[in-house]
């Protein structure tokens, strides 16, 4: 019995890793999807099982982008076999903590997919959902009911999110932009490229479209140069932008910093954020004014959390995004979005309906702008085996995404 009459399991009731595999996975994106970086046609990763000694398992996701960090795929699939036989027949929060230990020597999606899957296994063993887990003040030790009751009242039910418009023509991008909001959608992120007047065209055609009241977000991808971004920024005074991701490259802190000071519109950090230490750097810089956090690519789900309190504690705001892996990420992204109430802005999580197939039995349905988050114990969504073995990538080819 713990303190106050808390029943709280032993250490002894815990169960330990049997197994860890893994499918590699490649899916289409029907309309593929276009940055400032790149067009997506297709999005690969890997799927995580882990089996426990108790009959229970767990699900995760390994999505890595390497145009972004986090490695390729090939690393994730290079590194999974030494980690499974490591955190064979260690307990749940035994294997969490062995996990933790190596941050900076595994790719950081390796990390995300294999927490969430002994973290999915923890919440079904716990009979609660994963973001309580996430809400609780440690994972070290079993919670008592009471402390699992306290997680579960302070966790958020349904996350608002926006709607991300790929980069097109004028024309389609307005088209879209009517669409969204159509459907409810309360918040509206444009990727934008490198030219001027096409660029502030676009972004004045959209908040005509979309009346004043629905947040606008841009993202750059690191597509600008200061004075191209300050051009455009100060241009776009007027359109009530809610912020700009990523307007620099990434190895421009200084550069991002001035801009700040520069123009009045927000300044979000992206792909600058690659891990924790990355994160520290550019509160340290003082380089933006929101964190565009990607679990995939922070390190996985404490480490974003991790991440969001150091923000959070200079006064620096967090949007928690995919990276438009499938179900079994997107979900537990969704998790850390609904443990970490202090996350007010919508985040960049509808982008499941892009890929031809979630892998996921249930649907994360996205309706008038916002996502429910599952209650059932653990990520609260299943992987489907037929479309596991129908999107199965038989020959992921070395090298590449
Ligand atoms: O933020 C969103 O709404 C969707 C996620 C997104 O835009 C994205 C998806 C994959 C890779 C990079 C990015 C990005 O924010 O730049
Ligand atoms: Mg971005």
């Amino acid at each position: 019995m713990g303190s106050a009459g808390h029943f709280r399991l032993t250490i002894r009731d815990l169960p330990s890793i049997r197994e860890v595999t893994w499918i590699p996975y490649r899916v289409p994106l029907p309309s593929s999807f276009t940055s400032a970086h790149e067009e997506l046609a297709t999005r690969s990763g890997v799927i995580i099982e882990i089996q426990t000694n108790t009959g229970s398992i767990g699900s995760g996701e390994c999505a890595p982008l390497p145009e972004f960090s986090g490695g390729t795929l090939q690393d994730v699939l290079t590194c999974l076999p030494t980690l499974a036989l490591q955190l064979r027949d260690q307990t749940l929060p035994a294997a969490l903590k062995h996990l933790a230990q190596l941050h900076g020597t595994l790719p950081t999606t390796a990390i995300c997919g294999v927490e969430t899957a002994i973290l999915d296994a923890l919440g079904r063993h716990y009979r609660c959902s994963l973001a309580t887990l996430l809400a609780l003040p440690t994972l070290d030790e079993a919670p008592t009911t009471h402390a699992l009751e306290l997680a579960s009242s302070q966790i958020r039910h349904t996350i608002a999110v926006n709607t991300v418009i790929g980069s097109q023509t004028l024309d389609a991008a307005v088209e879209r932009a009517r669409q969204a909001v159509a459907q409810g959608y309360s918040c509206i992120k444009l990727k934008v490229g490198p030219q001027l007047r096409q660029t502030i065209e676009l972004i004045a055609a959209v908040r005509t479209t979309i009346g004043p009241t629905v947040h606008l977000r841009l993202d750059a991808n690191e597509a600008w140069d200061f004075e191209l971004a300050r051009s455009i920024l100060s241009a776009c005074e007027q359109w009530a932008i809610q912020y700009v991701e990523q307007p620099l490259p990434r190895s421009d802190l200084a550069g991002m910093a001035a801009l700040r000071q520069a123009v009045t519109i927000p300044i979000a950090a992206d792909e600058v954020l690659s891990d924790l230490a990355s994160a520290r750097r550019v509160l340290e810089a003082e380089a933006a004014t929101i964190f565009i956090i990607k679990p995939q690519l922070a390190g996985g789900l404490r480490q974003s959390q991790q991440m969001i309190r150091e923000a959070n504690a200079r006064g620096v705001q967090c949007v928690i995004t995919s990276t438009i892996e499938a179900g079994i990420g997107v979900a537990s992204a969704l998790h850390v979005a609904a443990a970490t109430p202090q996350l007010t802005l919508e985040c960049g999580l509808a982008t499941l309906p892009m890929l031809a197939d979630d892998l996921i039995q249930e649907t994360l349905s996205i309706q008038h702008g916002h996502i429910q988050v599952p209650s059932t114990p653990g990520l609260g969504v299943h992987t489907d085996p037929a479309a596991l073995t129908k999107w199965r990538f038989k020959e992921p080819p070395s090298g590449d995404n």
